[in-house]
């Protein structure tokens, strides 16, 4: 198929002379567009197939740039992308230098606000809005929400305060019963039942529309008719949650049905009071292997359009291991107990929810509550392990504080995609969890850098009284080798070469697998290092560190995390105060977001390649050989 109508769209203007057909040929251009690049890239696919026909009437009826839309997450932007002008780049999505997959607003005037966290769009759209009306600026502001983002507490907090304003806020709930795996809780059995009482609201809508229509008299009737409704809303409108927020309630309406959507979204359009439009879709429409395992089309990677099936590899991931190691303690200690925020199958939890249901529990896009559930079960004499993504737990740091930390309470926080994080960006970026834990007490932090050291750490993990955090990268673990397989001692890493060279490279376990390259190259030019895994990050067994320290003339720490707050330039602080004989240098995350690409690009654009560490050890032997400091 060309693109022939989905290349005449230079902006969205253009849609509004399409007629039905061109518009159902449109919808097939940009499922078949969104197919085979994803399928070449990777990227996020049910969600975006999912969407099609809503963001076409969206942009139809609402005026981008003036009227702002805010997509929650931001996974699901791929057609309002291709709509405002990127249609053309748009195969270079999630690649270096390419068009992000999430919205930016320094991509488009038609990205109003960067996403890629869940559950922000109501606060942010409520925000652009407040900021519209105080500036006396026009324009409507629509968030777009998943039932998945629906379960996150901003979400709620936002419906909470948008919905006490006098404001004309458009939330469209775009429900197609799945988060990355079939959303749950309390909230997605509401929606389900609301679903069911369709007729009732649709009903309820169209009176509003047919008395506001009545010249003149026809807002004040309106307004009779709302507060008798109100009145009655314990028969006609029992449990609409939104409506009793103070939003008004449309649907819910078919998806992916463009002239029915319209219909209504004019009307949305038009008024004066905040309004939830629930929309029902199906995540992966239109391509039958997304749509019968939307989950695992749901983040995917480069896959064949025809059988989607992906390239396997013969190595063993850190998520692997980590979900592995934790069924073997879980088969010997009926008290551990596995949490996951909607992430079960990224976290590797999915074989332990398969094992252990009664054990297993998917709070939905929840970290916060995550985190504080966890201290509950601790407290009540569990233990629990949450396995989260570094960067969702950023969510959670006050929790991890106050709910587990200050109460010395034993959980287990295994911190996935910690590091560089390939293809989502600066959002996904795994870079601050040391930085933001090391300084709270008590709270360990780990880093395995191998399938091995994930089992002793979590064995470590699973016997200690106060929290601990492992953190490990989105990567294949590295080769076993026997120093991963010395028993952990506390505060203490392992010489993983020792062939008494005389500069010691000294790295955490994410970044190992660079470092023993680098330590290869150099072995090649005839100039070997020795290399050591702190193992610890917190505690850390500072005597010990300074006597493996000791008989080198250079040592090199490298860190695969932020440089601000993390440890690497504080223990090259240590050698440099404690061992002045030695020269001491520190590589970590300089201070700057990084964009996406892959985990060898991004390294490289931070410096920490296993080419950089190779030049910053040639440069730490040409100080030894000038006999200078640094
Ligand atoms: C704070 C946070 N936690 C977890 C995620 C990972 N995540 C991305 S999309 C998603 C599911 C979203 O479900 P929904 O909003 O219903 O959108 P759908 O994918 O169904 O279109 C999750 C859990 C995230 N982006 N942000
Ligand atoms: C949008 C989002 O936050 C997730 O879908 C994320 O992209 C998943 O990443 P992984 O593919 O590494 O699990
Ligand atoms: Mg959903």
């Amino acid at each position: 198929m060309n693109h022939s109508i989905l290349s005449g769209i230079r902006s969205p203007q253009d849609l509004r002379s399409l007629s039905n057909i061109e518009l159902k040929n449109l919808s097939n251009e940009l499922r078949k567009q969104i197919i085979e690049v994803v399928g070449t890239n990777g990227g996020h696919l049910s969600s975006n197939l999912g969407v099609v026909e809503l963001t076409i009437a969206l942009h139809r009826v609402f005026e981008s740039p003036q009227d702002q839309f805010v997509w929650d997450v931001g996974h699901q932007c791929y057609t309002h992308k291709m709509l405002t002008g990127r249609f053309e780049r748009f195969s270079t999505i999630r690649k270096k230098d390419g068009l992000s997959g999430f919205p930016k607003r320094e991509e488009s005037p038609h990205d109003s606000f960067d996403t890629g966290h869940s559950s922000t769009s109501i606060s942010a759209a409520y925000g652009l809005l407040t900021a519209k009306k105080l500036r006396g600026e026009p324009g409507k502001v629509v968030a777009v929400i998943g039932d998945g983002a629906l379960t996150g507490g901003m979400a709620l907090e936002a419906l909470s305060h948008a919905g006490q304003g006098q404001n004309d806020l458009v939330v469209i709930l775009n429900d197609n019963k799945m988060s990355i795996s079939p959303n749950t809780g309390a909230l997605s059995e509401y929606l389900s039942r609301l679903t069911m009482g369709a007729s009732y609201q649709r009903f309820r809508y169209r009176v509003d529309r047919v008395v506001r229509s009545i010249p003149l008299i026809g807002v004040f009737l309106a307004k009779i008719v709302h507060r008798m409704k109100r009145g009655l809303k314990g028969l006609v409108f029992k449990d609409n949650l939104f409506v009793d927020l103070g939003f008004e309630y449309v649907g819910p309406l078919n998806g992916h049905n463009i002239e029915e959507l319209e219909k209504v979204l004019r009307d949305v359009r038009a008024l004066k009071r905040p309004v939830v439009v629930h929309v029902l879709t199906r995540k992966g429409k239109g391509y039958s292997l997304a749509e019968n395992d939307p989950s695992t089309f749901h983040g995917i990677g480069p896959f064949c359009i025809s059988d989607g099936k992906v390239e396997k590899f013969d190595t063993t991931s850190f998520t692997e291991a980590f979900s592995r190691s934790l069924l073997e303690e879980a088969s010997h200690d009926p008290r551990i107990v596995a949490i996951t925020a909607a992430m079960a199958k990224g976290t590797g939890l999915a074989a332990f929810q398969h094992r252990y249901p009664d054990r297993f529990f998917d709070v939905g896009i929840a970290e916060q509550h995550a985190v504080t559930f966890a201290g509950g079960l601790a407290a009540g004499g569990m233990r629990p392990v949450v396995a989260i993504y570094s960067t969702f737990m950023q969510r959670a740091v006050d929790q991890l504080v106050h709910d587990a930390a200050l109460q010395k309470l034993p959980v287990v926080f295994a911190l996935d995609r910690s590091g560089a994080v390939p293809d989502d960006g600066e959002t996904h970026q795994g870079l601050f969890d040391i930085a933001l834990f090391r300084p709270v007490p008590g709270v360990s932090i780990l880093a395995p850098a191998s399938a091995r050291e994930m089992s002793l750490m979590l064995s470590w993990a699973l016997g200690r009284d106060e929290p601990v955090i492992i953190r490990y990268p989105k990567a294949a673990c590295p080769t076993e080798q026997s120093a991963f397989d010395l028993p952990l001692e506390t505060g203490k890493g392992v010489f993983t070469q020792r062939d008494g060279a005389d500069i010691l490279i000294a790295c955490t376990g994410g970044i190992y697998a660079e470092v023993h390259e680098a330590a290869n190259m150099l072995a090649r030019s005839s100039l070997p290092v020795d290399t050591y895994n702190l193992r610890f990050i917190k505690p850390l067994d500072e005597d010990f560190l300074v006597s493996c320290a000791s008989g080198y003339r250079a040592v090199l720490f490298v860190e695969d995390g932020s440089e601000t707050g993390g440890i690497a330039s504080d223990l090259a602080s240590i050698v440099r105060e404690r061992l002045p004989h030695v020269l001491a240098a520190s590589m970590a995350f300089p201070d700057i977001f990084y964009p996406q690409g892959t985990r060898q690009e991004i390294l490289s654009f931070a410096g920490l390649s296993a080419v950089h560490i190779y030049d910053e050890a040639l440069k730490l032997r040409s100080y030894i050989a000038a006999g200078q400091s640094r």
